[in-house]
């Protein structure tokens, strides 16, 4: 865990003013989780978390780490016991990967073989081959490559406590998605407590447990991705986070958070008036047609039935696309827009038929939070 406790940063300017970088700050990251550290540039971003770990002394206020206050911890053995992760990277160049992934252990006094065989287990954490990257020196490389490294270096130690500042900011787009998923993935299991800093709002979003705002120095809000994007407190945030910030929701919310489980659905031989009756039961304007053990194979769309006899399966049409009840919105809607549909039919991994996704209900779900809660919104979201 890490906790702020009215934390302050004073910085003194050659020409003789102040710059108050921290203004007492406070917050608690809980075990476990990441809080992004998020705001313009200048805000305190840096300042607050080189403070946690001592890279820079805090003018006021108390800072716990892993349940022990910093001022009764030498500061050596303090920054040695936090991982640190910049974005400038920092590996030694004239250091093979397992000699840089080792620096800490080594400095610990850590027994050399075992140090030397966890660098192996944790390239293959990030899915970087031992037998390829351990002898390497860093210049041989690429920089998503080098990134990983950064971050596993960090962890070498496996300290509790992980900060990270805009470790993927140098990296393409691209495989900054790739890193950052490979991140989470490990994360779910390592459980670190992690404070990061990011000037991505999308990044803030995908990582962060918790999302920290500064303004000048000062936490404007400190609330969960959705909460923050719902709810922002004050203007500033809102105007921070994007005019589209309702349409950010749509990456945290999953489709089995919307979708409607669905019981009706028709087999190749049902007679069509059988699909219309369930069709008008329902309310529905389509049926999915599933397949002898239920897998999802098409639909009815019942204007073009209402006059028809026969059987399903000389009527039905192809579903233009599918989703998995584990996407997101922002890919349902993005399916949705490219087909010209309004509605999808949810399959699972093996293509069974699950339910279905509409438009309204995704409407319905982000303007739920608005209706619920219209008293704290911001005008703009009412
Ligand atoms: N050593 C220093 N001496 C004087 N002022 C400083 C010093 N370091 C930082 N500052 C000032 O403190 C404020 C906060 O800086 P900080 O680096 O924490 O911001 P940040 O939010 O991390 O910004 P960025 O996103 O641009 O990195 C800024 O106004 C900065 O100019």
């Amino acid at each position: 865990m890490i906790k702020l406790d009215k934390l302050s940063k004073i910085f003194e300017t050659p020409g003789g003013g102040t710059v108050t970088a921290a203004d007492k700050v406070t917050m608690e990251v809980p075990e476990g989780e990441i809080c992004v550290l998020l705001g313009p540039s200048g805000c305190g971003k840096t300042t607050t978390l080189k403070m946690i770990n001592g890279l820079i002394p805090k003018t006021s206020g108390k800072i716990h780490v892993a349940g022990r206050d910093t001022d009764d911890v030498d500061p050596v053995a303090l920054r040695r016991s936090i991982g640190y992760v910049i974005q400038q990277i920092g590996l030694f160049p004239n250091m093979t990967i397992e000699d840089n992934i080792s620096v800490v252990p080594d400095l610990l006094g850590w027994d050399r073989k075992k140090s030397r065989a966890r660098a192996g287990e944790l390239l293959e954490l990030v899915n970087l081959d031992p037998g390829i990257f351990l002898k390497r020196f860093p210049k041989e490389l690429s920089g998503g490559q080098q990134q990983r490294v950064g971050v596993i270096r960090a962890l070498a130690a496996d300290p509790p406590v992980l900060l990270m500042d805009e470790p993927f900011g140098a990296i393409d787009p691209i495989n900054r998605a790739v890193i950052q998923d490979e991140f989470l993935k490990m994360q779910k299991e390592l459980r670190k407590t992690i404070a990061f800093v990011s000037h991505d709002i999308d990044e803030a979003i995908k990582m962060g447990d918790k999302i920290a705002i500064f303004k000048d120095g000062i936490l404007e809000q400190y609330d969960s991705p959705d909460d923050l994007l719902a709810r922002p407190k004050n203007d500033f945030i809102a105007s921070f986070l994007g005019s589209d910030r309702t349409l950010k929701r749509l990456s945290l919310l999953k489709v089995s958070d919307v979708m409607i489980s669905s019981q009706i659905r028709v087999v190749a031989q049902d007679p069509v008036a059988k699909a219309r009756d369930l069709m008008k039961e329902a309310g529905h304007k389509n049926v999915v047609m599933v397949g002898p053990r239920g897998r999802a194979r098409g639909f009815l769309h019942l204007n073009d039935i209402l006059d028809e006899t026969g059987r399903v399966e000389e009527h039905f049409q192809a579903l233009p696309t599918t989703v998995h009840p584990d996407d997101d919105l922002r890919t349902a809607v993005s399916r949705m827009f490219r087909h010209d549909t309004t509605w999808l039919a949810c399959v699972d991994d093996d293509g069974f038929f699950q339910g279905f996704v509409t438009q309204r209900a995704i409407s319905h779900a982000l303007g739920a939070t608005y209706r619920d809660h219209a008293d704290h919104a911001p005008a703009e979201a009412l």
